[in-house]
């Protein structure tokens, strides 16, 4: 009979009059508003004026663009006219995550008293600044993945990150250099980065301006406001227990996030209970474009598969979330990965009890986030209740890992505790059912408490004696359709229809005229109706203080949830592996210290998994060592499957050193400690970047980080320029791999360029393979098969034919190809000039540090073009570098000189086979005169 607040989910419709028709910016209530809208300049400010949020000036614009809510005015045709777009306050869950979403802060300006008792203006003030990176909204995160704000602050010699996950209570710090901070930043993909105002253009500079940050003033970032933050916050004198004491620029970004946090009004985070460091040394540097290269997390276009979607068979979202780190955090210590690999295999021996633990685990839910909202007092009664249904899963679990026999889970068992008396304490007094809200009734179950039990009896009584009293008035008055009814203005009243108005006794007081009837209060209904009205507030504030309580109780089991959480998590990621090892055939890997990669029959986990029904996944061998085989070119033509082996390789090596099992016949995984990748950087066309300048770049980036134990992934390097840089480039580039005194490291090498082959005669730890297809009928037929030697030639033109490419066009290119080979037999070398790439490579100095020589014509170091160091140049000079353009333009034809524009005109920096071909067609055509 009560009818409560519209519809939370019902679009909004503005109404008017929220504010009265005064000039907005001469009203106290907007000189309040622009009071508290300068404390969070950036931030959009929910203004609540009764029952609605307001927003004014440019939020409004932007909230009714976001929000799709209409954009009206206020003072509209006065000087102070200004946007205004509101929706009712119960709708915040709705809009407030679509603003976060939209990348916008948000600051929430709440009444902080009762409207009714406020003598003058409403006091308001900030209650919560929710930001991108801040937030503890269901709506705003994803079950799967973790939210970060994150932290930079570039010191001098080295910069300083910090990232904090406030819904699961992970914090986490590292120092180190730009590249090492691009690689965290890329792998932990931050909601928002907050940096120092005047650091603004070196982050951009260094990580691009795609993240979604915040600049804060120059005095938060320094190391003793920083170091004071975390003591104080942890309660401690020092920062010696956790590890971190030496990070000085990292322990200036940690104290930035907690300054953030205070700023945002996130005062209540006992949750965060440790600071942990991520130490650089303890795991797979995979630098930023390999985590992109390899899709791990993240597919490179719409419409991909990353690796993770493959990998993730997890069932808790603790699990989901730290499958992702341990994917793009692989280990290099062989004896922690075999611990993994172990239990993998023995839960894979164990299938009883590996449907067991998944069973038990589906139950859990989202115990960290759950936790977490108890730390910071907002869990409503209805996530308690799943709280206390996922400490009711724990029991089982725990008995199951611990009769597994398996030494790693028997651990994980004893980490584990079922928090039973948090668990009957909530179960006792939540009633199964609990709404949502705490303060409207109905959240305690019966018997807890005696006042409580006693004013319930109260208000429920009073309702049946308001029907009854209808019914009586019924009788009484003989008008069968009357009712009672209620609504906020009047509180109860009896309903009476216009065609029985006259039968209305003289007593009943009329309170309202509808259109087609009357409502009328009687005395009796008034005491009633305050009695129950009373009764109701009270109950509702009994029960809002017990759950107060309760969930006071409950935060005195965070950090053993937390360590619960910690362990169903590790405990789910190696279900996962296991459950993936038997759906998908992996096999265990081999992994120790030895410097040997050999996998038999490896496959690509992600495209196997995506072949049209009936094509198998064809497996391939590869073996790299530092003595006999450490680069291999691989030749073939496009489409062959060359990329595709070289990203099995890695993926393998990854799979094996995160724990999982791979899919391969066998692997044996001398452990890597960097995985590098490069691809030929036509994929930067569409960035507008000049490609080669970038290829150079980064290739001499991997060429002074190597190690012994590295895997290098070269793919098509070099197609970013001419044919015969490109050429230059890859053969200085693999030369220089092979003969560097300071690193073996493995590499693979995809090229077009079938020239390549030729260094095996020079270099005897150079292998050449090739992915096999066939010819016949002037057609290829790809095999997907590795083998050893190298290939002939290119087989651009029989995919220009699969493209759909004009058959005339096609043969058209044959000839020519035919012509230019010929040409290249006969004119051999090119001069001794040396080229841009030489003095790229030039710059390639044994030195970590050593950097890139400009390539857009300036002049090189003196040192890098003569010191002794600057060999793997001059041996470009002795690469293959054929000239076959010359004798095409002796003669003065017109024709020949319409060609020489048309090719003088092209940028082959950016030209693709395709267009290549396109563009010699245009040539043919120009040589006929057409
Ligand atoms: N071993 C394999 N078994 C079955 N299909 C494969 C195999 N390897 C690759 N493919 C299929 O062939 C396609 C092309 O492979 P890939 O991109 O590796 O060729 P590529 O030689 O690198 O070509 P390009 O030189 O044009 O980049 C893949 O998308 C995949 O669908």
């Amino acid at each position: 009979m009560k009818t409560k607040s519209a519809d939370p989910d019902k679009k909004p419709v503005r109404t008017h009059g929220t504010l009265g028709p005064a000039p907005v910016s001469d009203t106290p209530l907007m000189k309040q508003y622009y009071q508290l809208k300068q404390t969070h300049p950036g931030a959009v400010l929910l203004f609540r004026v009764g029952d609605f949020y307001e927003t004014f000036g440019e939020d409004a614009v932007t909230a009714s663009r976001i929000l799709d809510i209409t954009l009206t005015k206020r003072g509209a045709g006065t000087a102070s006219e200004t946007p205004l777009a509101g929706f009712p306050h119960h709708a915040l869950d709705n809009y407030l995550p679509k603003l976060v979403r939209a990348g916008q802060r948000v600051a929430i300006c709440d009444q902080l008293e009762d409207p009714k008792l406020a003598k003058g203006l409403v006091k308001r003030g900030i209650t919560e600044l929710v930001t991108p990176g801040v937030s503890l909204h269901d709506n705003v995160l994803e079950r799967k993945s973790n939210n970060y704000l994150c932290a930079v602050h570039f010191g001098k010699q080295e910069a300083g990150i910090s990232f904090l996950d406030i819904s699961t209570g992970e914090f986490l710090v590292a120092q180190g250099t730009i590249d090492y901070l691009g690689k965290l930043l890329q792998n932990f993909q931050p909601a928002e980065v907050l940096f120092c105002k005047k650091s603004r253009r070196e982050f951009e500079e260094n990580f691009g301006p795609d993240f979604c940050h915040f600049a804060l003033d120059e005095w938060v970032f320094g190391f003793d406001y920083g170091h004071d933050q975390l003591t104080r916050h942890f309660n401690t004198t020092s920062l010696k227990g956790f590890g971190i004491d030496g990070l000085r620029e990292g322990i200036t970004a940690a104290g930035c996030i907690l300054h953030y946090l205070a700023e945002t009004k996130h005062t209540d985070v006992g949750h965060i209970g440790s600071i942990g460091r991520l130490e650089e040394d303890k795991y797979v540097w995979l630098d930023r474009f390999t985590v992109r290269n390899l899709e791990l997390v993240q597919a490179q276009h719409p419409g991909g598969v990353p690796l993770i979607d493959i990998l993730d068979q997890t069932v808790t979202p603790m699990g989901a979330r730290l499958l992702r780190k341990w994917v793009v955090l692989p280990l290099k210590e062989p004896a922690q990965i075999q611990r993994r690999l172990d239990t993998v295999e023995a839960l894979l021996q164990t299938p009883e009890l590996l449907e067991n633990l998944l069973q038990h685990l589906r139950q859990i839910g989202d115990l960290e986030r759950l936790i977490s909202k108890v730390a910071v007092r907002r869990i409503n009664p209805r996530e308690l209740t799943q709280l206390a249904r996922a400490l009711d899963a724990i029991g089982p679990i725990r008995a199951e890992l611990a009769a597994s026999g398996i030494r790693a889970l028997q651990k994980l068992a004893d980490q584990l505790n079922p928090c039973a008396a948090l668990r009957d304490e909530i179960q006792a007094k939540i009633r199964p059912d609990a709404p949502i809200l705490t303060n409207q009734g109905g959240v305690l179950n019966d018997g807890v408490d005696q006042e409580l039990d006693e004013l319930r009896a109260m208000a429920f009584s009073g309702k049946d004696y308001l029907f009854q009293l209808q019914q009586r008035a019924v009788q009484e008055t003989g008008i069968s359709s009357l009712k009672v009814a209620y609504n906020k203005v009047f509180g109860y009243y009896l309903e009476v229809t216009n065609a029985h108005k006259d039968k209305v006794p003289a007593s009943w007081i009329r309170k309202q005229t509808l259109v087609n009837a009357e409502r009328y209060i009687t005395e009796e209904l008034k005491t009633y109706e305050e009695k129950i009205l009373h009764a109701e507030e009270r109950l509702f504030v009994i029960e809002q203080n017990i759950y107060n309580d309760l969930v006071l109780f409950a935060a005195e089991y965070v950090a053993q949830i937390q360590q619960n959480a910690r362990a169903i998590g590790v405990a789910d990621c190696l279900a996962s592996f296991a459950a993936t090892a038997r759906q998908h055939r992996y096999v265990k890997p081999v992994v120790d210290d030895s410097t040997t990669l050999d996998i038999t029959a490896g496959r690509h986990p992600v495209i196997e998994r995506q072949l049209p029904p009936g094509e198998q996944y064809i497996p391939n061998d590869i073996r790299l060592d530092q003595e006999d085989q450490q680069i291999v070119v691989i030749t073939g033509p496009n489409m062959a499957g060359k990329s595709a082996l070289l990203r099995q390789t890695a993926l393998i090596v990854l799979l094996a050193q995160i724990g999982s099992f791979v899919p391969a016949d066998a692997a044996h995984v001398g452990v890597i400690d960097k995985i590098f990748t490069r691809v030929g950087a036509s994929d930067n066309l569409s960035k507008g970047e000049s490609t080669f300048m970038v290829e150079m770049t980064e290739t001499a980036s991997i060429l002074n980080n190597l190690s012994d134990r590295s895997l290098v992934l070269m793919d098509e390097i070099g197609r970013g320029t001419s044919t015969y840089d490109g050429i230059s480039i890859a053969w200085a580039i693999v030369e220089h791999l092979h003969n560097s005194p300071k690193a073996r490291a493995k590499t693979l090498f995809a090229t077009h360029y079938h020239e390549l082959n030729q260094l095996a005669d020079d270099c005897p730890r150079v292998r050449n393979y090739n992915v096999a297809v066939k010819e016949a009928d002037g057609r290829i037929l790809f095999l997907r098969k590795l083998r050893e030697g190298g290939s002939e030639h290119s087989f651009g033109i029989h995919v220009a034919r699969m493209a759909g490419m004009p058959t005339s066009v096609v043969l058209r290119a044959n000839e020519i190809m035919h012509h230019l080979e010929q040409e290249r037999t006969s004119t051999g070398l090119d001069t001794d000039e040396p080229t841009e790439f030489d003095e790229v490579l030039a710059g390639l100095d044994d030195e970590p540090t050593g950097k890139v020589v400009p390539l857009n014509g300036h002049a090189a170091p003196e040192s890098a073009h003569r010191g002794p160091k600057a060999q793997p140049a001059a041996a470009v000079h002795n690469a293959p570098r054929p000239s076959l353009q010359l004798s095409m333009f002796e003669p003065a034809d017109p024709a020949l000189e319409r060609v020489r524009e048309l090719l003088q005109k092209l940028d082959v920096n950016t030209l693709t086979p395709i267009e290549a071909l396109l563009k010699l067609n245009e040539l043919k055509l120009a040589t006929s005169g057409k």
